[in-house]
């Protein structure tokens, strides 16, 4: 059974920070991780420890590379914070120039590079980002003090270098319907209590990207809210063991392969994303940790602010495609198949859709405007453009991937019918491909492209892009908003020589 830590409810802002000690590398932060009696249930048990559960690891692994990149690459995955004047984890900057941004994606490119899935540190890195700006203009409207609460629990955030999960999507129940309008209040995050010390929360936010690997959650509404939604209306910052959570991790495909011994059937043994439902009972947030409460109005410019920069962050996915791209054509040698002309022209239209993703995110960020808090946002535009990619190119990617690798990716024998007496042998000499390869590259490799396009790697490269940061259609309606067309129209017509009788003086 779980030794569940039990800290009290109404625990102040200060006692939750002393409970967090400076994290310096990867393994500092595995260890942050552990005995923190967090209740978690996978596969109907409650779990004594995730950080060393075959299923959870990878995705702790995952993470870990982005602590372990920043001391092997500081140019890349830190940089220089005003706040604390001291370099801090990239994943923990505030956004000050659009070069920032741009940096950005280059080490979420790197990091998919490195882990060929979801490093489930982007969202609360984009929600840092929002809060700076939303927090000042809340202040600016209605005399309120969330932006001196935000810098300093960014203070202790950068001095921690700690890990914020973002909490945006609720369950959201039926679709047609309003937060306030549900059956069950409780299908979106609202506020159940008032007091003097803070404010107490339920509901649940679903599908939580690295939500049980974080230190912090933070919650925010996950879209636009009226004057009757105000309890809704809330972002505050929880501790992942605040008394109250709970934890049930989300399935993927083929996950129970890291269950099984030996390692070349997971595909990729090492990372694998993690997505989590959250559930809020009466969970206390102090004031200190309160970022909005009830300014409803504020709710859908933070989606959009949101949405802006985390739809560049899919940038991540074409370290993904790189990935891919380089599978798709070590398969292709492995089989003898790599000097024909459609093999090389698959692996160029590979490459060109994948570019075509990193060029809208990296535009996006070469073109970031300053808000009126002081710091940078990306164009939203070519965010939304970049992100409408990403819900495409990495499908036709992975079958593109899936035409060279051939069917024996789907066929392949187990690790241990390779390892068997009788059967290893007869699988050995079958299933050579070109001579000089060793028939257990081409077995890792086909489970490599098997773990990103079918297995559990599926979901950060294909669902993830589909749904992450919204469903095609929300791009679609930013798109919509964005396009200014009466403005291209104008183009057109004048072009054409068309002058409108309203516009003709005398
Ligand atoms: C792998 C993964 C990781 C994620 N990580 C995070 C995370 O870290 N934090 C977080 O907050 N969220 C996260 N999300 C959630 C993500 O933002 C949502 O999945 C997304 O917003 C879609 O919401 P939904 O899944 O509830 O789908 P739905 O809202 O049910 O959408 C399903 C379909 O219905 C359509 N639809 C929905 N509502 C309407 C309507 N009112 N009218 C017309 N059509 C409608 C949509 O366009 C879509 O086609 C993650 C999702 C995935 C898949």
């Amino acid at each position: 059974m779980n030794a569940i830590a039990h800290h009290p409810r109404e625990e102040s802002a200060e006692r939750r920070w002393s409970r967090f000690k400076p994290i310096v590398d990867g393994d500092g932060y595995v260890e942050s991780l552990r005995n923190r009696g967090v209740k978690v249930y996978l596969f109907g048990e409650l779990i004594d420890e995730p950080v060393d559960h075959p299923i959870i690891r990878p995705s702790i692994n995952a993470l870990k590379r982005t602590y372990d990149l920043a001391v092997e690459d500081p140019e890349l995955a830190t940089a220089h914070s005003d706040l604390i004047d001291a370099r801090v984890n990239r994943f923990l900057h505030i956004v000050g120039s659009p070069q920032d941004l741009v940096m950005k994606n280059r080490m979420q490119r790197r990091l998919g590079q490195l882990t060929g899935t979801c490093f489930q540190r982007c969202a609360g890195l984009d929600t840092i980002s929002v809060l700076h700006s939303i927090t000042y203009d809340i202040d600016a409207k209605h005399g309120t003090p969330y932006h001196q609460r935000y810098l300093e629990f960014m203070r202790h955030a950068q001095r921690n270098n700690i890990i914020i999960g973002a909490g945006m999507t609720d369950p959201k129940g039926d679709r047609s319907k309003r937060p306030s309008e549900q059956v069950d209040p409780d299908l979106f995050l609202h506020v159940t209590k008032r007091t003097e010390q803070g404010i107490y929360v339920t509901g649940a936010k679903a599908h939580m990207t690295g939500g049980l690997n974080s230190h912090w959650i933070c919650v925010m509404p996950t879209m636009n809210m009226g004057p009757n939604d105000r309890d809704y209306a809330i972002v505050g910052m929880v501790p992942g063991d605040a008394e109250g959570l709970t934890y049930i991790y989300g399935r993927q495909s083929c996950d129970t392969r890291a269950m099984e011994t030996g390692e070349i059937d997971k595909g990729n043994a090492k990372f694998g994303g993690q997505e989590t439902l959250v559930v809020f009972e009466d969970v206390f947030i102090p004031h200190e940790h309160v970022l909005m409460d009830g300014e409803h109005e504020f709710a859908q410019d933070m989606v959009a602010r949101f949405t802006s920069y985390h739809r560049a962050s899919y940038v991540c996915k074409t370290g993904l495609g790189d990935v891919m791209v380089g599978a798709a054509a070590a398969i292709a040698e492995m089989n003898g198949a790599d000097h024909a002309g459609h093999i090389k022209d698959k692996l160029v239209e590979m490459t060109h859709l994948n570019e075509t993703i990193y060029s809208s995110a990296i535009a996006s960020s070469h073109e970031a405007k300053p808000l009126p808090s002081g710091i940078f946002m990306n164009d939203s535009m070519l965010a939304n453009v970049c992100k409408h990619n990403v819900t495409r190119f990495p499908y036709e990617i992975s079958r593109l991937a899936q035409d060279l690798a051939g069917g024996l990716m789907v066929t392949l024998p187990s690790e241990q019918d390779f390892d068997h007496e009788v059967a290893g042998p007869m699988l050995k000499k079958y299933f050579q491909g070109r001579a000089n390869v060793p028939v257990e590259h081409r077995q890792r490799m086909l489970r490599l492209i098997e773990n990103m396009t079918l297995g559990r790697n599926a979901v950060g490269y294909l669902t993830e892009s589909m749904h992450g940061a919204g469903s095609p259609q929300a791009q679609r309606i930013q798109i919509l908003r964005g396009m200014e067309v009466e403005r291209k129209k104008a183009y057109a017509e004048d072009l054409a020589g068309i002058v409108h009788e309203d516009n003709v003086t005398a």
